[in-house]
């Protein structure tokens, strides 16, 4: 029943932007807010209500303290000692930069105030998401500290706000909580940084191919194609590369476990951070082939085109069935193959993951995933046909852009092929559940222990 919830006060000290956000919410959720602040009497707007004291008498109307005051203040808590003693300090700051103190905020508010119980929660949150209540990234909140029954306390509290409750750990662990803020889509960071570097480096390469070749050899300038012909060019590119770099980390860590015969090794980190970024490659390499075949779509109207078409619209020609043939079944691996693509990228969001059982998400991004890389391979091989046989394909002696794309989805295709191999997949399996392993590996035998 209520009343007993209706007298418990909490206690904040700081009446800035995350006090009254904090207190308001806390108001809402039916406790009762005392402030504790440095001018009780001439602080700004408090939630009503809320009472606001000197942080001595504050301290005094609850067991649980919020700290929403900048760490570079926190020294005078020091004189607070015989106030604070016992309680539990709730420490929600953060930095704006990383590594700005050589010990976390939490820590050094342990080292200040020893006999108290710090913990170290709602950092992550804003003053903003928690006035304008629950919004996704605002629904958790992540906590550490030494003391079991103190961060009990604080995650009731936590709780009745709404929001679920993540323990790190230890007050240790505040350093890696204060750093999550600090962090911009960072996942995002080395797709990015691939798909980034990967169509600087192409454009450059097909700049020179064909328009500055065009230029020097002809004479012709044909800049304007820089926008169109060259943008579809390096966008299905650099998405076929990228969708084969969501695969090639799967390969490599199986090679890695058949070559080591066991899984009880740990990855190294940079494969480790590969696989962990697969989905947003995955879902960078999405967002160019949507480009490709945005581009591919207006090709008809464009004036270059309309012009040709005009220009040979009275000359007879022959109609070749073959090249009818090469045409169309490049066109349909390359839909076949975006459809799937996007099924891909429409399970990877967490909502429709979320409903999918593990197995029929793995069955998706896996056996569909290479489907989806095989046809969009296909797509590139047939795009080619016979003109790997032509001279003039290797203007300079450089091989066109969409052959040096087929390198990386080749060798990874082929080594899944070799994966798939049964004497190879029923060694891989048994490593997997663990009933393989090389025995004079030290490292296995420590695990075993
Ligand atoms: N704003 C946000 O969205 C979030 C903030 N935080 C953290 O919460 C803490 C407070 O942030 P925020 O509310 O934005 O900051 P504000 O600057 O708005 O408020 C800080 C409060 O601290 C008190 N204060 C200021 N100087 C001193 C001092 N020398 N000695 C004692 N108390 C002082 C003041 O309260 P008074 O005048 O009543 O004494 C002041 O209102 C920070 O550590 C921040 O990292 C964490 C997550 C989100
Ligand atoms: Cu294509």
């Amino acid at each position: 029943t209520m009343p007993d919830l209706i007298q418990q006060s909490l206690c904040i000290f700081g009446t800035g932007d995350l006090g009254r956000s904090l207190g308001h919410r806390l108001f809402q959720s039916g406790y009762r807010v005392v402030y504790g602040s440095r001018r009780p009497d001439s602080c700004g707007p408090v939630p009503q209500g809320a009472q606001v004291l000197n942080h001595a008498e504050a301290a005094q109307s609850s067991r649980i303290i919020f700290l929403c005051i900048n760490r570079e203040h926190y020294s005078f808590l020091q004189a607070l000692a015989p106030q604070l003693n016992g309680k539990v300090l709730v420490d929600v700051s953060n930095n704006p930069e990383k590594d700005m103190f050589p010990e976390a905020n939490a820590v050094y508010l342990q080292r200040l105030l020893p006999e108290a119980y710090v913990v170290k929660a709602l950092n992550t949150l804003s003053a903003w998401g928690l006035q304008n209540g629950p919004s996704d990234a605002n629904r958790q909140t992540f906590i550490c500290g030494d003391s079991a029954e103190a961060k009990q306390a604080v995650s009731e509290v936590c709780t009745r706000l709404g929001l679920l409750v993540l323990d790190r750990g230890g007050v240790g662990a505040s350093r890696e909580l204060e750093d999550f803020p600090l962090q911009l889509f960072p996942m995002w960071k080395l797709p990015m940084r691939i798909a980034v570097g990967l169509s600087g480096a192409f454009f450059f390469y097909l700049l020179i191919r064909d328009v500055i070749y065009t230029y020097v050899y002809e004479g012709k300038d044909v800049s304007f194609r820089i926008l169109v012909s060259l943008a579809n060019k390096v966008f299905p590119i650099v998405s076929l590369i990228m969708l084969a770099l969501c695969y090639l980390p799967g390969v490599m860590a199986a090679l890695l476990q058949l070559h080591r015969g066991t899984k009880y090794r740990r990855f190294p980190d940079w494969l480790d951070r590969w696989m962990l970024c697969r989905k947003q490659m995955g879902l960078v390499a999405l967002a160019l082939a949507s480009l490709h075949v945005l581009y591919t779509l207006i090709i008809p109207i464009r004036y270059y085109v309309r012009y040709r078409i005009g220009a040979l619209k009275n000359q007879t020609t022959e109609f070749f069935n073959i090249l009818a043939w090469r045409t169309d079944s490049y066109y349909s691996m390359g839909v076949l193959g975006f459809a799937l693509f996007i099924l891909l990228g429409i399970t990877s969001l967490p909502s429709v993951s979320n409903a999918l059982s593990w197995r029929e998400f793995s069955f998706i991004q896996s056996k569909l995933g290479y489907v989806t890389l095989f046809l969009c391979t296909l797509h590139g091989y047939l795009y080619g046909w016979d003109k790997f046989l032509h001279l003039y394909s290797y203007k300079w002696y450089t091989l066109p852009g969409y052959m040096l794309s087929l390198v990386v989805p080749t060798v990874v295709l082929g080594l899944k092929l070799l994966l798939l191999l049964p004497c190879v997949d029923r060694r891989l399996t048994r490593i997997r559940r663990g009933w393989e392993h090389t025995p004079q590996d030290p490292s296995v035998q420590k695990l075993l222990i």
